[in-house]
């Protein structure tokens, strides 16, 4: 067998801080593994003492007898040892997965928005499931028979050349070639193991976008586009593990034919010996008994070879998420937020700059903006402006990457996320709503310990007040009202339906600040309206920056922010601006006077043109 890669050593080593609870038990049972095989491997010496002594002078029936009692012992006992290693190592290899489980998915939700481009939805949940699966089996099962098969081997091959050196040289040869082919294997399958783990994370995260994306399948009648790609995605992964059959199966055979061709060469050699008394029968049938042995240690070595190098590309694929850095961590000296004052709370960006990766294009380049206790401001820009951009700042679901955003006068990276998100609450135009009841869905917008200390009917209170103030008394109508279990993605409700609810849950927990990018862009005029007054009597105090498309939308806010190619270029009462801004009424009415050129880049430019012709 090739030397431990050390790479890969490396890699599995790093497992240690999970597996550590389980070592152990890992340990104890690889022991009682170890000494099974040692127990085999000592029957055959065994049975050289018989044939050297009872067998071939006096024939001493109860010198066999005692013989014959010594191997059934022997064998009672590697039995017994192999039940213990079972019962041993079955349990803590399941905790361990499951700790690893749990600390991926805790990392995942502290990595920064921007990771979830880098890795797919189908790759996450493979890493999560399937890989974690690998990687317990090879170390509960794999690197336990590993460590034993290969030691048994070695064992195996010391006693051999110790009973007879000349038949031990002539079998042991036969791991050069075995050395040098597990070297190419080593090389071959590493890739491939890896490549089809991947294949299998993008196979998966085609089924689960075909899901999601069902509704647009059907409409478009891209079915059998998306069979068809699904089948060639399909059909590359089942080449890449034939691919890995195949290199593990000739490994395998060579493990077999190789020994076993030094072993008909020291079988032949071997009655020459004995025929010509240099040497002993007895040393003959221990030497070969002893090769008996070693059969299954040395073609299981193929396999366990393999299980390791899938292990190795299992804990890369995790690690790789676990190294991902949580970019948005928590400031090591975190500042309380003060009080929320009666008044409301302050949300200043001063100087905002931001790029979503270093070196491209700044999204916002120096928005200064005031937001004053209690006030809504609306956020107006044409399309791809920068508006969702800058409201993902205020919650720090990205960095800023100049200047700071300020909520009551404390830059929100010197706060814990913690107390961030328990005091700005947002709702997107896209809802997401998860597979649980509406009652459990609208509490998420309430911080859990709060949740902890209120009453059955406090909840009650809470959950009835945001669906009032959201509108959202169909919930009421549903087959067990609050209770109803809203499908995956809540996409068992309209697009109105689900941003009600989710406006819901944004005002539950009574935030200090409310985000809301376009959350009412569903709604009817007249019923966006009744849900603004609702906002506006309930959150009095609330602090509220809103993106706004549509007229009726900014009508209710106190007053208005423009944003124009990533800097704010005025702030004022909707009326006023709407005389006074040209870009304004543009983006807002598409009215675009002799005076008003469109701006460059406008992707309704060309519709502009056409309207003024
Ligand atoms: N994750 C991302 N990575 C790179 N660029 C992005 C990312 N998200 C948005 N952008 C870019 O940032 C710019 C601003 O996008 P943003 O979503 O903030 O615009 P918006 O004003 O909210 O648009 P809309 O009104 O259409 O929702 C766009 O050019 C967009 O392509």
């Amino acid at each position: 067998m090739p030397p431990p890669d050390t790479s890969t050593t490396r890699a599995l080593l790093r497992l240690v801080r999970w597996a550590r609870p389980a070592l152990p038990r890992v340990v104890a049972g690889g022991s009682a593994t170890l000494v099974a095989s040692l127990i085999a491997l000592s029957v055959p010496q065994v049975l050289r003492g018989v044939v050297n002594g009872p067998l071939l002078t006096d024939g001493s029936r109860v010198a066999v007898v005692q013989a014959a009692l010594l191997v059934l012992l022997l064998g009672v006992l590697e039995a017994v040892l192999v039940w213990a290693r079972r019962a041993l190592i079955a349990t803590p290899g399941t905790g361990v997965e499951r700790t690893m489980r749990t600390d991926l998915f805790r990392h995942l939700l502290d990595l920064p928005v921007a990771s979830h481009d880098r890795w797919s939805g189908g790759q996450l949940l493979q890493r999560s499931m399937g890989d974690l699966h690998t990687v317990r089996r090879w170390m509960v099962f794999g690197l336990v028979q590993l460590v034993v098969s290969s030691t048994t081997v070695l064992v195996g091959g010391v006693l051999m050349i110790v009973t007879s050196p000349l038949l031990g040289v002539v079998y042991l040869l036969g791991a050069v070639p075995v050395i040098w082919l597990g070297f190419r294997f080593r090389q071959h399958y590493k890739v491939v193991a890896r490549r089809a783990r991947d294949q299998a994370g993008d196979l998966a995260t085609s089924v689960e976008e075909s899901v999601h994306g069902i509704r647009v399948l059907k409409a478009f009648g891209r079915g059998d586009d998306a069979l068809e790609d699904f089948v060639r995605q399909a059909d590359e992964l089942r080449g890449t593990e034939l691919d890995k059959a195949r290199a593990q199966s000739r490994m395998s055979f060579a493990l077999a034919w190789i020994p076993e061709t030094t072993l008909a060469v020291a079988l032949g050699l071997g009655v020459w010996l004995a025929a010509t008394d240099r040497a002993s029968v007895g040393a003959l049938v221990a030497f070969f008994a002893t090769a008996a042995v070693m059969t299954r240690p040395v073609e299981s070595l193929g396999m366990l070879l393999a299980m390791t190098l899938d292990a190795r590309a299992g804990t890369d694929r995790f690690l790789e998420v676990m190294d991902a850095v949580p970019a948005l961590a928590d400031p090591e000296r975190p500042v309380a937020l003060p009080l929320a004052p009666s008044a409301g709370t302050r949300v200043e960006l001063r100087d905002v700059r931001f790029a979503h990766r270093p070196g491209s294009r700044e999204v916002l380049r120096g928005v200064d903006l005031v937001l004053e206790p209690g006030e809504t401001l609306a956020l107006v820009g044409l399309t791809g402006s920068g508006k969702t951009t800058l409201l993902q700042l205020v919650p720090r679901l990205y960095d800023v990457t100049g200047g700071a955003v300020l909520v009551d006068g404390v830059d929100v990276r010197d706060v814990t996320r913690h107390d961030l998100r328990g005091a700005v609450a947002v709702a997107f135009e896209d809802p997401i709503l998860f597979s649980a009841s509406v009652r459990d869905n609208v509490l998420m917008g309430v911080p859990a310990e709060q949740v902890a200390t209120l009453s059955e009917a406090d909840r009650e209170e809470v959950v009835r007040t945001a669906l009032d103030v959201a509108r959202a008394g169909f919930v009421h109508r549903l087959p067990r009202g609050v209770d109803t279990v809203i499908g995956e993605e809540g996409l068992s409700l309209s697009g109105g339906q689900r941003q009600r609810v989710a406006l819901a849950r944004a005002i539950a927990g009574r935030p200090r600040v409310l985000v809301l990018d376009d959350p009412l862009s569903a709604l009817d005029v007249a019923t966006e309206a009744e849900v603004t007054a609702g906002l506006r009597r309930v959150l009095a105090t609330t602090t509220t920056l809103v993106v706004a498309h549509r007229t009726s939308t900014v009508a209710l806010a106190d007053r208005v922010a423009v944003l124009e190619d990533g800097r704010v270029t005025g702030v004022g009462r909707h009326a006023d601006l709407l005389a006074t801004h040209a870009h304004y009424r543009y983006v807002l009415t598409a009215e675009c006077g002799d005076d008003d050129p469109p701006p460059p880049g406008d992707p309704r430019l060309p519709l502009a043109e056409e309207v003024r012709r």
